[in-house]
């Protein structure tokens, strides 16, 4: 199987005998690749020798993409390090981000050592629980009440049902919402260093079985959108998903005035009427300035669901001034209400970003379960909040749109 050509392969594909995605079937995944990527280059007349030379064997994807081409190449950069006095990660940490937009790295960078030079950020996860809400139909409201009443009396027999398909899922909760013959059950679980969402569908879709066999209900879809994923959800900010996580320090003033040009009253000012009213005005659910920034290329970096980042931004930046006026330093604080990340599953186990994992300490299952993932959850809100130290400064010294002119041309 292995010796098969790319060209032989490629003819196969021409020929009809074989699809495109069942090149794996009939040779390595390199070669398959190879073979994939020679057939899409012809038909659309584009090079793609660039996204051919990846730096990885194929076969480490095949969990992770179909019909592999090849790979993007993403470059990063690392802000810090920085002193992070978080629950579960207490050391100094360089922060990897991988992006393509000039200047973030630098402003993250600088919020690092601007923390650094307070002490470093305190980081705690207060709340944590991946969720999935079946949709089920019923009668009308008289059996969605009686749904709704089973589930509260049966906790315990849909955590059996749930669990028995997981040796680290633990279900903690089950929320039921009523919307005329709709039922929602919001199912929340622990999923140790797993992100979660395989490992909560396949329990909940096992425990809407034991729910269908034993009320009148009928499963409409097993992800009824209350859960909410990926997609902007008031839900999520408000109840979070995955880990809920704060980061937050004090910045002595002569530290805001040498380092970032400004004042801890000019930068508190600044993210009331930008951060706090501008976004209430918008209309916004993220009360804050680039949180997507950092949450998008942390997740890059280190294998997380990249559209995930929509309930990463669910986040909120506090800056108040702390002490007497005209020597008060800066308080400033950002809680990331739906941070979903994990340590093992889904790409964290790919080369480049298991390795950034390491780099942060934090690769694969933490002792005990559930730590590296909290972990990983504090050191991007450490990020976090740097990257809202930083530009909200730049914003205040007016150096925006320069460091970005310089930086990001
Ligand atoms: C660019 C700076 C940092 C200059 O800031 P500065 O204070 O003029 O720079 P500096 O040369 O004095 O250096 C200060 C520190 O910045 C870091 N730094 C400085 N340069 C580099 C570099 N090349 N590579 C790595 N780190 C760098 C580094 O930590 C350095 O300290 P040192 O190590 O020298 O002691 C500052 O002006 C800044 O942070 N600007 C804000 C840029 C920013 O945050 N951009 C984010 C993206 S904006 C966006 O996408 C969202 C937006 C804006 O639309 C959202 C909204 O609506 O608000
Ligand atoms: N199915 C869906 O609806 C959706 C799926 N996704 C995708 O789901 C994937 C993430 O799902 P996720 O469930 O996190 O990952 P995986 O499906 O990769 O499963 C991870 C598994 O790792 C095992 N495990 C080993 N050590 C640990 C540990 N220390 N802590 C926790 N689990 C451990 C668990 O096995 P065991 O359970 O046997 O204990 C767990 O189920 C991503 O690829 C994402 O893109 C994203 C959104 C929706």
């Amino acid at each position: 199987m292995t010796d098969v050509d790319v060209d032989d392969l490629a003819d196969s594909v021409r020929e009809g005998e074989l699809r495109l995605h069942e090149l794996e079937e009939h040779a390595d995944a390199d070669v398959a690749t190879a073979a994939r990527r020679l057939l899409v280059s012809e038909q659309s007349g584009a090079d793609l020798e660039t996204i051919g030379s990846y730096g990885f064997p194929a076969e480490a994807a095949g969990p992770n993409v179909e019909n592999m081409l090849g790979a993007v190449q993403v470059p990063i950069g690392v802000a810090g390090p920085v002193r992070i006095r978080g629950g579960a990660l207490d050391d100094e940490r360089y922060l990897p981000l991988a992006t393509t937009e000039g200047a973030l790295v630098a402003s993250v960078n600088r919020g690092c050592s601007v923390l650094d030079a307070a002490g470093g950020a305190s980081a705690r996860v207060t709340k944590s629980g991946m969720t999935r809400a079946p949709v089920f139909k019923v009668e009308d409201v008289v059996e969605a009440e009686a749904l709704a009443e089973w589930v509260r009396d049966n906790v315990d027999e849909l955590a059996d049902a749930a669990e028995s398909t997981t040796s680290h899922g633990e279900l903690l909760d089950v929320t039921p919402y009523v919307v005329g013959d709709n039922v929602y059950l919001r199912f929340r679980y622990d999923t140790k260093d797993a992100m979660g969402m395989n490992m909560a569908t396949i329990a909940t879709g096992e425990a809407c079985d034991l729910i269908e066999s034993e009320t009148g209900a009928s499963l409409v879809a097993l992800s009824g959108n209350l859960c909410t994923d990926k997609k902007p959800a008031a839900v999520n900010a408000i109840e979070g998903r995955g880990r809920t996580v704060t980061a937050d320090a004090i910045i002595p003033r002569d530290v805001v005035e040498s380092r970032l040009h400004t004042t801890p009253e000019a930068i508190a000012e600044i993210n009331t009427r930008k951060n706090l009213v501008g976004s209430a005005k918008a209309g916004s659910l993220g009360f804050n300035a680039h949180v997507a920034n950092v949450v998008a290329s942390m997740f890059l970096a280190t294998g997380q669901d990249e559209a995930q980042v929509v309930e990463g931004a669910n986040a909120i930046t506090t800056a108040r001034t702390r002490g007497d006026p005209g020597d008060a330093d800066l308080y400033v604080s950002v809680s990331l209400a739906s941070l979903e990340v994990g340590t093992v599953g889904g790409g964290t186990k790919l080369p480049t970003q298991s390795e950034a994992l390491s780099l942060l300490g934090v690769a694969g299952g933490g002792d005990p379960p559930g730590t590296n993932a909290d972990a990983l959850a504090e050191a991007i809100a450490v990020g976090a909040l740097a990257g809202e130290l930083s530009l909200l400064a730049a914003l205040a010294s007016r150096h925006l749109s320069s460091a970005h002119a310089e930086l990001g041309r």
